[in-house]
């Protein structure tokens, strides 16, 4: 991997303070805005050849080489966030426009449980409390995608998500992020979209057991579809509660490991959907796809 050069003929700017942030997070706020969290202050020339602090912009790609995948070069973005803070929703539009792969570790922990496979219940257990699965089971599923996949470029979405995560991914896969992208939400906002993202209104299971009996198949298809209609296991607030304290304990400290590395790219996701990927589009700008 390569690591953004610090320029030689200046010093440093103290270290930014730690990624923040949320009211539930001890931890010092940091009122900037978000893209250029972690971006290395640089002493450049200004008028009348004074010396003034100016954000590094990052404009150059990185591209890893000498991984486990072989002869094949790859580019990878993590994406981190509190739960709910929109990652998977930013994660679309990425692909969309910038022509990633998505992969969300969560999402292939949850095919892993469907598949049927040993871990599956193991696994299962763990996202029902909130907790981390052992790294070797998720990287392996990682890695077994990025293969599969033809795309060079991959955001990996909710990874790492511990020490663990991040020590054991570099260290099997060999493959250092071009940065991680980090979505800034209060605890209180995490909150409410992801008990919104659970929510089926009344009406929708009326509806359903109405076609249900229309096909005649109430009693096999209508239990299945409530399920369905459940969403997700751990979007009830005793689960969300855990995932918040885990995310303060355990993934807090792998952003900041990174942002100590200026990998960081913080971005205020509280803000309403389009405006996030304002700020999304103006880092992925390097990574435009060839019109
Ligand atoms: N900026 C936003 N403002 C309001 N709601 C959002 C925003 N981003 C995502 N959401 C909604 O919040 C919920 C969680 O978003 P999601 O992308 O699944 O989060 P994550 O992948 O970080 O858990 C979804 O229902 C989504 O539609
Ligand atoms: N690297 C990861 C990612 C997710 N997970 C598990 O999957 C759950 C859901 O993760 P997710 O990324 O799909 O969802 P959010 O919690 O970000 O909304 C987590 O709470 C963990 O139990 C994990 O163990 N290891």
């Amino acid at each position: 991997a390569t690591d953004r050069p610090t320029p030689q003929h200046a010093p440093r700017a103290p270290p930014t303070p730690p990624c923040d942030p949320s009211p539930w997070s001890r931890r010092r706020a940091d009122p900037s805005t978000g893209i250029r969290f972690g971006a290395q202050l640089v002493r450049r020339r200004g008028a009348m050849g004074t010396v003034v602090d100016a954000p590094a912009v990052v404009t150059e790609k990185e591209v890893v080489a000498e991984n486990m995948l072989g002869d094949k070069k790859v580019t990878v973005v993590f994406v981190l966030g509190g739960p709910g803070s929109g990652k998977g929703t930013q994660c679309s539009n990425i692909v969309e426009h910038f022509g990633f792969t998505h992969l969300s570790a969560g999402d292939l922990l949850r095919a892993e449980i469907k598949s049927g496979s040993e871990n599956g219940t193991m696994i299962e257990n763990m996202i029902k409390e909130g907790k981390i699965v052992p790294s070797e089971v998720t990287i392996k599923l990682l890695q077994q995608a990025m293969i599969k996949n033809e795309n060079d470029k991959f955001l990996i979405d909710g990874f790492p998500r511990n020490e663990e995560n991040r020590a054991a991914f570099e260290n099997v896969t060999k493959i250092s992020p071009a940065f991680v992208l980090f979505f800034n939400c209060s605890e209180e906002e995490m909150e409410r979209r992801l008990l919104g993202r659970n929510e089926v209104s009344f009406f929708t299971y009326v509806l359903m057991f109405g076609l249900c009996i229309l096909i005649k198949t109430t009693l096999f298809l209508f239990p299945t579809i409530c399920i369905i209609l459940q969403g997700r296991v751990d979007d009830n607030i005793e689960t969300i509660r855990k995932r918040f304290k885990v995310f303060v304990e355990s993934s807090l400290p792998v952003i900041e490991y990174y942002d100590a590395k200026d990998k960081v790219k913080k971005i205020d996701a509280a803000k309403p959907i389009p405006e996030v990927f304002e700020d999304v589009k103006a880092i992925f700008a390097p990574y435009a796809k060839a019109t």
